[in-house]
């Protein structure tokens, strides 16, 4: 194989000096089945144990009723985790797919009830529209399970397009969601 490399194309690692871009990823958690707490926890540090992810903050622990999901569902509890990484949007969804299957989630009916769910928000500015990937994650906007902890940890956190969080949260019906005292997502 001609390993002589095309001097018309340059890569990306060529533009960036030889490092990926920083970027700042937007990860939302919920669970509404089993031990809900361990689940949020377990998520949070398989997060923080992910080569090439730093975690810069962590949101308070929310629960509400379930949103456009089966009647009958139990409550969720919710929470954000903002991280700084230089992964590649593809490769931190896979890490998110593999998170959720490691706590045994089984996908039945749609919105069906999980043992937890990791979804990406924002991957930085990243905008893609793929069938199995869009960003920013097309209903994170007006989830108030999203927003409000979002804004708790990173008001002037950005959803490309839409503007800043701590806005939007002041946009949505915060009363549907609860602070849960006593509660506490912990780095360990
Ligand atoms: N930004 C994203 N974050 C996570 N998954 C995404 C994203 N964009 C697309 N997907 C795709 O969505 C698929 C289904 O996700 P999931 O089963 O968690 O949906 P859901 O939680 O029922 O609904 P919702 O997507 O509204 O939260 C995943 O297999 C994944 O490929
Ligand atoms: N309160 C709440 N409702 C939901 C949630 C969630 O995390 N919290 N997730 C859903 C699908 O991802 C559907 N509905």
């Amino acid at each position: 194989m001609n390993e002589t490399p095309n001097p018309h194309i340059i890569d990306a690692d060529t533009l960036t000096g030889g490092l990926r871009p920083i970027r700042r990823v937007v990860v939302a958690l919920g669970s509404n089945l089993g031990d809900r707490m361990a689940n949020l926890q377990g998520a949070l540090n398989a997060v923080a144990d992910t080569p090439d992810v730093e975690i810069v903050g962590v949101s308070p622990v929310y629960e509400s009723a379930p949103v456009g999901a089966p009647e009958g569902s139990p409550d969720f509890l919710n929470a954000v985790v903002v991280v700084d990484s230089t992964l590649h949007a593809r490769t931190l969804l896979e890490r998110a797919l593999a998170i959720e299957d490691a706590f045994g989630r089984v996908r039945t009916e749609p919105g069906g009830p999980r043992t937890l769910d990791v979804d990406l928000v924002v991957v930085g500015d990243k905008v893609i529209d793929e069938e199995d990937f869009v960003l920013p994650h097309p209903r994170a906007h007006e989830r108030v399970f999203v927003v409000v902890p979002w804004a708790s940890v990173d008001a002037d956190g950005e959803i490309p397009g839409l503007g800043r969080v701590g806005d939007l949260a002041h946009s949505l019906d915060t009363t549907t969601i609860t602070r849960v005292d006593g509660l506490e997502l912990r780095l360990e």
